[in-house]
């Protein structure tokens, strides 16, 4: 059945990966800060997350928010990630739960376990030979202020759902590029989100039925260092891609 879907970040990267496969799939109340520049599905609000009524009024009706709205730069300033990623997440989390919402999907990100990758298991663990798996149970270790702001978001998803009985996964998204993973940058293959993957990830987060978790978001890469199983198991997540099948592996390690 369709669901009415808040998806707040339409405008940027993620939202159009997800509304490129999933736009007739859902209703869709989409909100951005910035108005869109193309014809998009659904409803379309101009709005900033860090503005309370806003966030009031755009949950009216909804059943399930996918919540990217953010900075997603990785060396964005404490201000910025204070307002946009923490302050604007609790805004999101008080007002889904204010208007009873049922689940909150959470954009979060490998910059919240970035800095698991130490020196001495550097490179090695971006290479398929190498077996070290992170599985989404390890405590947050961010890598800069940015991992900071998604670790506050993951536990302000803890705390709604405890407190208020919302549903919510954090997903811990990887590196997500269009057509093909990134080059000459294994870390980047290594965690490589497709776009239909990146879809379908979230279209299983709309349907599946989940408490809390976390779960990470990338495409089934030969050389992942993230487990996928959790995705499997709990929201019947079956991506397709596999950066391996674009990239001669051999010669990237050269
Ligand atoms: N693209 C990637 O590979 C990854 C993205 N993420 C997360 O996914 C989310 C989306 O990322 P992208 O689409 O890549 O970023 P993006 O910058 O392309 O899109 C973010 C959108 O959010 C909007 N926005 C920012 N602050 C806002 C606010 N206060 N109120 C309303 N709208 C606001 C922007 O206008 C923009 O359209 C972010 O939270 C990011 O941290 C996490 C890991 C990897
Ligand atoms: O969280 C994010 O992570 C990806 C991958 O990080 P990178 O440091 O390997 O580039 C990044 O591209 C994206 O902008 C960011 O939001």
């Amino acid at each position: 059945m369709a669901q009415s879907v808040l998806l707040t970040g339409a405008a940027g990267r993620v939202g159009q990966a997800i509304l490129g496969d999933l736009a007739d799939e859902h209703e869709w109340r989409l909100m951005d800060r910035d108005p869109p520049t193309d014809d998009q599905p659904g409803e379309f609000v101009v709005g900033d997350i860090t503005d309370d009524e806003a966030a009031r009024e755009a949950m009216e009706g909804i059943d399930v928010v996918i919540h990217l709205a953010g900075d997603p730069r990785p060396e964005a300033p404490w201000d910025n990630v204070l307002t946009n990623n923490i302050d604007g997440t609790q805004t999101v989390f008080e007002a889904a739960a204010d208007a009873d919402v049922e689940k909150v999907v959470f954009a979060s990100s490998n910059h919240a376990v970035g800095a698991y990758e130490t020196e001495d298991r550097t490179p090695d663990m971006y290479r398929s030979h190498d077996d070290y798996l992170l599985d989404g149970t390890e405590l947050p270790r961010p890598s800069n202020l940015y991992g900071v702001s998604k670790a506050a978001g993951e536990s302000l998803g803890r705390y709604y759902h405890d407190e208020y009985g919302l549903s919510v996964v954090c997903v811990r998204i990887g590196n997500l590029t269009k057509d093909h993973p990134p080059i000459d940058y294994e870390r980047g293959q290594a965690m490589w989100l497709s776009y239909r993957d990146c879809a379908h990830l979230f279209d299983r987060c709309i349907r599946a039925d989940y408490d809390y978790e976390i779960v990470y978001g990338i495409s089934d890469n030969d050389r992942k260092y993230y487990s996928i199983d959790r995705a499997r198991e709990v929201l019947d997540y079956q991506p397709r891609d596999n950066s391996a099948e674009h990239i001669d592996e051999e010669l990237a390690e050269k």
